[in-house]
């Protein structure tokens, strides 16, 4: 098993290895005394993990309560998180009592806003059960719900207590939401490590078949240690840029390489693309059109649509400069009349541009 150690505003660790679910409750009394938790989990994930989690929460000595919610970014909204609050308030929750986020990212951004808001703040675990939680949402801290205006507008920064990662779980992910993952490890090569965005090249068919890729072969492949050891990778690079700036005033701007335009690409879709596939989108857009409007050395976007292409992601966006522009200005990015962007300079290496808000359209038309 490897340990992450991740020092912000709260210190915890995070978990990385095999059947750590059916040993959850050990793992969560170590850091969480015994008392009420509520799992938050989504109506797939429950049928899957809930009773693994739940026996092991019973052993450890836990009193366990479960809210089910409907899957996908649709549950993402302040009506979720009312209807936590509530089941949790009329089970007689306290501060010392705790909530389980099992499940993607949807689930651990939502049941995290939820902890961060109870009796102004309890305490939350986070057990990630997608590859996209287990490199990135489920570290950090980042909490929070879509507005109808736009992704993750209404949110908190609030720490878990620990992440647990059991990584038996990509097993059974389908293909496409393992993508989701794919996409934000991507990333991690492309703002500041060219030597795993090479590894992801190399093991894209060993690791990630292909969209046609049997439950079988996919069992296969997410035994291979390579993927925990890229879990492990993504994670060291989140934590070191959390440390340095937890509230996301500067350098942390960078793990939002492509974010900007792929959440735009999310809300003009009515959520039907999903988080990976719309920041693939926006990596593309925002590489081909930094390089076309001289602000960046190399044409970045080869490389970036090639590696995409291996892990056959849609890369065409269906939207216009247009619609994709008045999305992205509500962006947390913005302030006032400009907006800062996440450019890449050369393969593993981006940085913050500052722009005005009237030249973003002219922005993103240069990437389409
Ligand atoms: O943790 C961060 O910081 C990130 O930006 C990670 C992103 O991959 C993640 O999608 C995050 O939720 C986006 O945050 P937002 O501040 O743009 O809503
Ligand atoms: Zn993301």
């Amino acid at each position: 098993m490897e340990k992450i150690q991740i020092n912000a505003s709260r210190k915890y660790e995070m978990l990385i290895g095999r059947d750590l679910l059916t040993n959850a409750g050990k793992y969560i009394s170590e850091v969480i005394e015994p008392g009420k938790v509520c799992i938050v989990t989504d109506d797939v994930v429950s049928g899957i993990y809930k009773d693994t989690v739940f026996n092991s929460l019973v052993a450890a000595g836990f009193e366990v309560y479960v809210f089910v919610f409907e899957h996908g970014e649709k549950s993402k909204n302040i009506t979720t998180v009312s209807s936590i609050l509530e089941y949790m308030a009329e089970n007689d929750f306290t501060r010392s009592d705790a909530i389980a986020a099992l499940g993607g990212g949807i689930t651990g951004d939502v049941a995290g806003f939820a902890a961060s808001v109870f009796l102004r703040g309890i305490r939350f675990v986070q057990l990630p059960t997608t590859f996209l939680a287990a490199v990135d949402s489920s570290v950090g801290g980042k909490t929070g719900v879509n507005l109808k205006g736009g992704k993750n507008l209404a949110g908190a920064f609030w720490q878990p207590s620990l992440v647990l990662c059991d990584c038996n779980t990509f097993s059974t992910l389908p293909y496409e939401i393992f993508l989701d993952g794919v996409a934000e490890a991507i990333k991690y090569g492309a703002i500041i490590n060219r030597e795993l965005f090479d590894t992801l090249m190399l093991h894209n068919h060993d690791l990630f078949p292909s969209s046609e890729a049997s439950q079988k072969d996919i069992e296969n492949n997410v035994s291979s240690d390579v993927l925990i050891e890229i879990v492990n990778q993504c994670v060291t690079i989140k934590r070191d840029i959390v440390m340095e700036d937890e509230r996301d005033t500067g350098v942390r701007q960078l793990l939002n390489f492509g974010h900007t335009i792929g959440h735009a690409v999310e809300k003009c879709s009515n959520y039907a693309i999903t988080h990976g596939h719309a920041v693939a989108i926006g990596m593309f857009i925002v590489s081909k059109a930094s390089y076309k409007l001289g602000l960046c050395k190399m044409d970045c976007s080869l490389e970036i649509e090639n590696m995409l292409n291996k892990f056959n992601f849609p890369v065409a966006c269906p939207f216009t400069a247009a619609e994709l522009t008045q999305v992205a200005l509500k962006d947390k990015k913005r302030a006032g009349k400009s907006i800062t962007l996440v450019l890449p300079d050369y393969i593993g290496h981006c940085y913050l541009k500052k722009i005005n808000i009237e030249d973003l359209e002219t922005f993103i038309s240069a990437g389409l």
